[in-house]
């Protein structure tokens, strides 16, 4: 492809504007996220998969970890496997767990490990089993009403949470120039699978990693309130409130948990932003406002 002169000279003062964000992010780690929902068009992948190579050639590290929520649908609908949802998990039992596993451990991440290399990255696929790179174990989740004297323990049968991250083989493949892109699937103390929601893994490995930014990609713009205003800035307090009053609720509990569980954790920002809107990753990197909602111990920017 070449650029007529007008299209260059944009070009090169788009970059030139980019240096200074470019050089704050050198070297820094960067989680990103990339939800089934952001990969139902084929136009947003390729733009996702060309923005994190794009981030690689000017020297950022990103690390994806993806999810798959809709294509796991999909797959257990056409084996007529119902399936349902208890605080934006996936009740999983064990015809379900193979599926998950043949779904984000396949399809979906040979799928995104593939686009990237098309586009001149170096990526490699791996879940949480290989080189035990997500430890795991049983998810306990309970439930109190009011009228409950105490919490009801639910069992959602194969879902994991982190137990631990495995950062040397990150660091290892990062250091190599590769690209890691993880699917949340954990291993378990005695080798068994976990289906682990991928806000939750993506939020860990950025702690473990120390990254600098978290990004979660999502089919939304931000947080919002009951008005659909995107909200940015919270603290935990704000958050439990907009929990306790129905205004967050479903696959944005895990989401937001996890943003500021990782802020909490010492990654410095975690954001959450919408995955629609082409080249979502970089706008959030190289603009001052950011896209999206924020989570930072810092002064809302
Ligand atoms: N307060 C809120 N602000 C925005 N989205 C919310 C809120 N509460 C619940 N949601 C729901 O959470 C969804 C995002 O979670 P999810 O579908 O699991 O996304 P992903 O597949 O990207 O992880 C939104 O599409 C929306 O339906
Ligand atoms: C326990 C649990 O809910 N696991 C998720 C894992 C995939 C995921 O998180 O995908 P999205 O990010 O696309 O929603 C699931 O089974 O759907």
């Amino acid at each position: 492809m070449t650029l007529d002169r007008d299209a260059a000279s944009h070009v090169a003062e788009v970059l030139s504007e980019a240096l200074p964000y470019i050089r704050r992010f050198v070297g820094k780690t960067l989680v990103i996220k990339y939800g089934g929902n952001a990969m139902e068009s084929e136009e947003l992948k390729t733009g996702f998969a060309r923005d994190i190579v794009l981030m690689k050639a000017v020297g950022i590290n990103p690390v994806v970890v993806h999810g798959g929520g809709p294509q796991i649908g999909d797959l257990l609908n056409r084996l007529s496997i119902e399936s349902h949802f208890i605080d934006g998990m996936r009740v999983t039992d064990a015809a379900t767990m193979d599926v998950v596993e043949m779904v984000l451990g396949g399809q979906v991440n040979k799928d995104i490990v593939n686009l990237i290399n098309r586009h001149g990255g170096s990526a490699i696929g791996l879940t949480g089993k290989d080189a035990e790179l997500i430890r795991a174990r049983k998810l306990t989740v309970s439930r109190q009403t009011p009228e409950m004297t105490q919490p009801e323990i639910i069992d959602i049968g194969h879902v994991g949470e982190v137990v631990s991250v495995n950062t040397d083989l990150i660091n290892m493949l990062v250091k190599g120039d590769f690209i890691p892109v993880i699917a949340p699937i954990g291993v378990g103390a005695d080798g068994e699978s976990y289906n682990i929601n991928a806000d939750l893994v993506a939020g860990k490995v950025a702690e473990a990693l120390k990254a600098e930014k978290l990004m979660l990609l999502t089919n939304i713009a931000g947080l919002m309130d009951k008005q659909g205003q995107v909200l940015t800035g919270l603290t935990t307090e704000q958050v439990n409130e907009l929990i306790a009053d129905g205004t967050i609720y479903g696959g944005m509990l895990p989401k937001i948990k996890c943003a500021l569980e990782a802020v909490q954790g010492g990654v410095n920002s975690s954001h959450i932003i919408d995955g629609r809107v082409p080249n979502a990753v970089l706008l959030e990197i190289f603009t001052d406002s950011g896209v999206g909602t924020l989570i930072t111990n810092r002064k809302p920017r």
